[in-house]
């Protein structure tokens, strides 16, 4: 089954419309973006939207085999070809031929077997280990890579060529904490695709305050890791104690790329879709419900209007004692209230001076 891509932010947006222009052409796609950002999904999904949909998807991972036998499983062997190759076997590229060979973590292919890959993606043509024969194939390439490749072909652990041929078609896709708004999104979904999955599980979504933080939180292990925290949260049923597991520093991350991102409450989060373009003063003064009931529920423009007065009140009466050095007889007189009114504010506000 294929995953359909989640998500509503800009990038995830672009993406999927790439996706719909790209899928027909099967011109070679090159996908970067870090661990568990979704790439192989997006893979899936090119596939999916594909005239090869009724071929096969295959994968292989270049960075989990060593060499010789990364290189006997894409291009198959013949009986004797190496010790212990008692019978003929297809590769990779035969398995995928009219369909689709995808190519994951292609930066930690050895340079040795980045020539020979070259080649077939050149003539589409490769030889069996062990066989003289050349053998035809018609797959279409999708690679995937978590490294920077322009980096590594500076180191020279990539080769220049080999990048131009995959890389007609680039994919990027941001890190999960550049794209807060997928977060949401990706909760609801998980959620009920764990549901149904187990129903005998019954953890509760997050409440609005806990989305807040699960939306702030800087997720270095991007989709997979949020994904993780569902599945534990439809057994454990704590929030809480999810949110405190969660390793809170990523040196990665820097107080910058936070700060530009932070999610501060401007999107409701209603069975998978958002209100967005939601103001601040909104968020503040009515919350973040996690459905459209609960939102009505809370409005009271009487309640409302009395919050956003008293917020005022509090802030300017803090101004102003604060410039006239805390003297409340010259902040009254000010503010044109009695100096009795003034300390009863002053109270009911917590408005107090600073300790010395
Ligand atoms: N946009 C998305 N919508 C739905 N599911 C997603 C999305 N992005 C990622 N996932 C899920 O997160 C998990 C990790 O995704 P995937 O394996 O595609 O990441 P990746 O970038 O290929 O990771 P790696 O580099 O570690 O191979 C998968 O279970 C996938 O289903």
């Amino acid at each position: 089954m294929t995953i359909p891509l989640i998500g509503i932010s800009k990038p995830i947006l672009k993406i999927k419309e790439l996706i719909s222009h790209v899928a027909n052409t099967c011109l070679n796609v090159l996908i970067t973006g870090e661990t568990g950002v979704g790439k192989e999904v997006v893979a899936q999904n090119l596939y999916a939207e594909s005239t090869r949909s009724s071929k096969k998807f295959v994968k292989i991972n270049c960075a989990a085999l060593p060499e010789t036998l990364l290189e006997s499983e894409l291009y198959g062997f013949e009986k004797g070809a190496f010790t212990g190759a008692h019978k003929k076997r297809p590769g990779k590229f035969q398995t995928a031929d009219k369909g689709v060979l995808f190519l994951d973590e292609i930066g930690d292919m050895p340079m040795a077997l980045q020539s020979k890959m070259l080649h077939v993606l050149q003539s589409g043509e490769f030889s069996p280990l062990g066989s003289d024969q050349e053998f035809k194939t018609d797959v279409w390439v999708i690679a995937a890579t978590n490294h920077n490749l322009e980096q590594c072909m500076l180191q020279k652990t990539f080769r220049e060529d080999l990048f131009y041929r995959l890389n007609i078609i680039k994919i990027d896709i941001p890190p999960l904490r550049e794209r807060k708004k997928d977060i949401p999104a990706l909760i609801e979904y998980y959620f009920n695709l764990y549901k149904s999955e187990y129903p005998e599980n019954h953890g509760s979504k997050p409440d609005s305050d806990t989305l807040i933080k699960l939306c702030n939180y800087p997720w270095p292990g991007n989709v997979r890791q949020l994904q993780n925290c569902i599945k534990k949260q439809m057994v454990i049923n704590s929030w809480e104690k999810i949110f405190n597991e969660l390793p809170k520093n990523n040196h990665d991350i820097t107080p910058h790329t936070l700060e530009d991102n932070k999610f501060n409450a401007d999107q409701i989060f209603e069975n998978n879709e958002f209100v967005s373009d939601q103001s601040d003063i909104i968020s503040e003064f009515v919350g973040l419900p996690t459905s459209s009931d609960k939102l009505f529920e809370d409005i009271s423009l009487k309640k409302i209007k009395k919050l956003a007065s008293d917020k005022v009140e509090k802030e300017v009466i803090a101004f102003v004692l604060e410039k006239v050095g805390w003297n409340r007889s010259r902040a009254a007189k000010i503010l044109k209230i009695s100096y009795k009114t003034l300390l009863y504010k002053m109270n009911e506000f917590e408005v107090h001076p600073p300790v010395k």
